[in-house]
Formats: C-alpha cells, structure tokens, sequence
C-alpha cells in the first residue's frame, strides 16, 4: 500500500477550501421546505430560482475563497463561474438530497420533486446522478474539494490563459486523490469513481435548460442574474 500523506501546504489549502464552502451556504434550507409540504409547479419553480439565485451567488464567494482563483485573469473568472454554475447547483442538489435523513424522508422529498413540475424525461439521469453521488457517502472535505474543481474545468467556453486554471485544479486534485485514499482506504479506485461523477454531471448539466423552460406551467420567470447563467430567455 502507498504511503501517502498530505504535507502542510495542502492541508492549508484544504482547510481553506472546506471553511469557504461551509462559510458559504444556502441560508434557508429547501429541502425542508419541500418535505414539509406539496407545492404547485409555479410555486416549485419560484422556489428553485429563488434556491439556485442564492446558491450563485454564494458559489462566487466560494470561488473568490479558492487559493489562487483571484489571481486568475479577470474575464477568465468570468467565463469560470459562468461555465460552471449549472453543474454546482446539481452537484451541491445532489449533495443535499444525499444527506442523511430521518428514514422515509428521502423517499418524500424524492416523491416531491417528481410531482414538482418538472418533464418526467429528465427525472431518470437526475436521480440516477443523485444516487450515483450519494452512494460515495464523501465527507464534507471531499464534496467542497470537488466543488472548487468543478469550478476549475480549464475547457470552458472562452477561458484563456487555460494553462493557469490547469495549475490550479491540478493542486486541487492531487489533495483530493490523497483524501481519497486516506478516508476510503478498503475502496480501490474511489478517486477514479468520483472523477467519473463529474462526467455524469457535465451531461445531466446539458438538460438544464430544457428542463426550466418546459417546467409544466405558463409564462417562466427568471431572475436577471440567472439569465445571466442559465441559457435561458
Ligand atoms: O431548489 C432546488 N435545488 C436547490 C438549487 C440550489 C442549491 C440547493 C438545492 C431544486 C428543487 C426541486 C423541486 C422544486 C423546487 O426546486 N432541486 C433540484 C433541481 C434543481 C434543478 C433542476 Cl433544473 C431540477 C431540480 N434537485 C433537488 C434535490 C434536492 F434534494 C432538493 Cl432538496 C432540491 C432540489
């Protein structure tokens, strides 16, 4: 077995990472809204526009927080969180449907975003992918590590300097890949499963707008900010 340890360095850029994303959470939390009652496919939606506004806006101070990131040309940030923002509000959706909940919870809250509005095509390779990551059981250092490296794809429409973004996921991933072998020594190729889940994401990501604008109802409204994000109106 490899001896692996984290050295100083990236233990502080762990800690970094994992108090940024801690510090930076959705304030309310939508998933006890949703068990607590049913609601209409309008009022689902306003919900989740609300929920992912809130979340974008947090994704931002989570990625000024990423060693490194503010030191990145200013455009390529840009075009960092612009080309990311769909994955993490799946990814950080799909953490939040995998946490642990009182038994029958999850099958509640599955239940109700089923019946929330949105097309039943999609519901398959979303839950697949909520389940794919909830199977992983990761620890809170694991999914905010993955999260910044979401951020940190170098391949997203109109980054320049890619050779920059590539140092800095680079450093994310070698602290991943020893965290991963550290917490789930009994798992062989556990990083390699997690990496994979990010492919998964990149193409669920794919349906985001297809899924918002035929939400079963009239007339969507969106924010000005998720507009900005969302391929959509
Ligand atoms: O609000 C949501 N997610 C936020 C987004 C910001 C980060 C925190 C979680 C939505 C809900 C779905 C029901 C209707 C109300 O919206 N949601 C989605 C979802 C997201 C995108 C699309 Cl296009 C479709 C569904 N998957 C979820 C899984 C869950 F466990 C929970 Cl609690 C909610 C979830």
């Amino acid at each position: 077995r490899e001896k692996v340890e984290i050295t100083k360095e990236q233990r502080a850029l762990m800690k970094a990472i994992v108090d940024a994303y801690n510090r930076h959470q959705i304030p309310q939390d939508v998933a006890k809204k949703l068990l607590q009652e049913q609601y209409s496919p309008e009022e689902n939606f306003l919900l989740l526009t609300e929920m992912a506004t809130s979340q974008v806006q947090v994704l931002v101070e989570f990625t000024k927080n990423i060693p490194g990131f503010v030191s990145l040309d200013r455009e390529d940030q840009i075009a960092l969180l612009k080309g990311s923002a769909v994955e993490a509000m799946f990814l950080r959706s799909a953490q939040v449907f995998s946490r642990k909940m009182p038994s029958g919870h999850t099958d509640v809250l599955e239940e109700r975003i089923r019946k929330s509005g949105m097309p039943e095509e999609f519901m398959t390779p979303m839950f697949n992918f909520y389940k794919s990551i909830g199977e992983l059981h990761m620890v809170q250092e694991e999914q905010a590590i993955l999260t910044a490296i979401t951020i940190l794809t170098p391949d997203r429409p109109y980054v320049k300097d890619h050779q920059a973004v590539e140092r800095l996921q680079e450093s994310m991933l070698v602290v991943l890949r020893k965290l991963c072998v550290l917490q789930h020594p009994q798992e062989l190729q556990y990083f390699a499963r997690l990496l994979g889940r990010l492919t998964e994401l990149r193409t669920l990501s794919h349906y985001h707008a297809e899924m918002l604008t035929s939400w079963r109802m009239n007339d969507h409204k969106f924010t000005p900010l998720l507009c900005e994000i969302w391929d959509v109106q």
